[in-house]
């Protein structure tokens, strides 16, 4: 069962420029956030950074896309969600996590959450734990051959999950035709923090299509 994604003949070699000129722009962006929240310099250097940043913000802006990057999908089914704020290429909002996922549906992650996504002190908010429980889950039912939406997400917060590194592992549990439910958890240093339950449904207007 396939997303009916629409065609992008993007070649490959075209993707890894595009790789090597975003990469580094949002690599340089995720380290500003960072820096955002736990820069110590005087108030002329912040001034004079925001001079800066305003000036690339500027460049940037010249040329805005019209179509979002999630809209983007290469033939053979490869995507590429450079938008994505969990595994997002371009998106510095994005720890950024690298998955890896096996066809009998399972999938895992061994990330960083730095300050940015700090929540009760020291801790990573729970929304950024949701977060990446739901995009981990759906990887997992992606490389079973069962795409879907989240209908429901359950989740049980254990123990805080501490800034730092930190491991996700998902695994698809049951599937009865357009519904597939998977299980995930977050690893922190002192075990398991958060358990989450996704329910995850071929939405009707694409079971329509592919009918
Ligand atoms: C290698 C592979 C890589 C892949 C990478 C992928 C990465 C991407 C990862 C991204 C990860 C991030 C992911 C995201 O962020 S997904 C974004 C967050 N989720 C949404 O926005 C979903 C919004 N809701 C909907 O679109 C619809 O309501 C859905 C599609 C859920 C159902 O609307 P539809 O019109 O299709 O439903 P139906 O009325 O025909 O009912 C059909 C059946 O479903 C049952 N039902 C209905 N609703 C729910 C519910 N909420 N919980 C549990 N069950 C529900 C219903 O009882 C019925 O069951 P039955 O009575 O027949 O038994």
């Amino acid at each position: 069962m396939n997303w009916p994604f629409p065609p992008d003949e993007t070649p490959d070699h075209v993707v890894e420029h595009e790789t090597a000129t975003w990469g580094p722009l949002a690599e340089a962006a995720r380290e500003l956030v960072d820096l955002c929240v736990m820069s110590d310099v005087d108030p002329e250097e912040v001034a004079a950074a925001t001079a800066d940043v305003e000036a690339a913000v500027a460049r940037l802006r010249k040329v805005r896309r019209t179509q979002t990057l999630g809209q983007e999908h290469l033939p053979a089914g490869r995507r590429r969600p450079w938008g994505n704020p969990v595994i997002g290429l371009r998106n510095p909002i994005a720890p950024p996590l690298q998955v890896h996922s096996v066809p009998e549906g399972r999938s895992e992650s061994d990330f960083h959450c730095g300050p940015a996504y700090e929540g009760p002190p020291g801790l990573v908010h729970g929304g950024v734990v949701a977060l990446i429980l739901d995009q981990v889950l759906g990887h997992a039912v992606g490389a079973k051959g069962r795409p879907g939406m989240t209908g429901t997400l359950t989740i049980v917060y254990r123990q805080g999950t501490p800034l730092g590194d930190l491991r996700v592992e998902a695994w698809v549990e049951r599937e009865d035709g357009i519904k597939t439910w998977a299980k995930a958890q977050v690893i922190g240093p002192d075990g398991v923090t958060a358990e989450a339950e996704g329910v995850f449904i071929l939405p009707r207007a694409i079971r329509e299509q592919l009918a």
